[in-house]
């Protein structure tokens, strides 16, 4: 299949649930005039019900296969943002299908600052449910090398989400002249 230029390629955000990839997303996508879309309302809209009723009702790998169809599906069409879900980027299928056909930016937030944002998660996330907060950690830090791969890494501690967004938008269209 031919490469897609850089300039259309779509735009991928990743990293661990709640550090903002959905919310960020979102104003990125209003900042470059390109349609947004998250992978787990994406499932959600084809399920007919939230992540947290799949994982109940079917478990946690039919909700994965269908997280990784929708990505490969997803992932080839262009000039679109698109927010991953936090445990998306675990099959190797979604790296290596987002590294060939997209632009990645992983936001990287400590584990000082998303441990306070914790009550604004832990309702609806099936991953969290059922853990406590050492478990969480170790959840965290498991997961943080998956997201070594990505394009690009944006520190989002103490950041604003537009100013977040603004980054991003920024970083890209300078990529896009230099590379263009
Ligand atoms: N930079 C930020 N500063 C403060 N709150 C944030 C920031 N980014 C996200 N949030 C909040 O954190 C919660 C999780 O954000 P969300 O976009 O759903 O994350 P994700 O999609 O990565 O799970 C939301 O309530 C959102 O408003
Ligand atoms: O990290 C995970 O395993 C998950 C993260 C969630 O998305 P967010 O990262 O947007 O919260 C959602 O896909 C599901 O609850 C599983
Ligand atoms: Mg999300």
């Amino acid at each position: 299949m031919r490469e897609i230029p850089l300039k259309e390629q779509s735009i991928v955000l990743i990293g661990f649930m709640g550090v903002g990839k959905t919310t960020i997303g979102q104003a990125v996508a209003k900042k470059l005039y390109r349609d947004f879309i998250d992978i787990d309302e994406e499932i959600e809209r084809r399920f007919g019900m939230p992540p947290k009723e799949i994982f109940a009702k079917y478990g946690e790998a039919v909700f994965r296969q269908h997280e990784k169809e929708i990505i490969s599906e997803i992932c080839h069409k262009k000039l679109k943002v698109i927010s991953l879900g936090g445990g998306a980027f675990l099959q190797k299928e979604v790296q290596d299908v987002c590294l060939a056909t997209t632009t990645i930016f992983f936001l990287d937030l400590s584990w000082d600052s998303w441990k306070d944002r914790i009550s604004l998660l832990i309702d609806s996330r099936p991953v969290l449910q059922g853990k406590n907060m050492e478990e969480i950690k170790q959840l965290f830090d498991d997961r943080q090398p998956i997201y070594g791969q990505h394009h690009s890494r944006v520190v989002t501690d103490n950041q604003e989400i537009e100013e977040i967004a603004d980054y991003i938008a920024d970083s890209l269209k300078l990529a896009w002249e230099l590379y263009a």
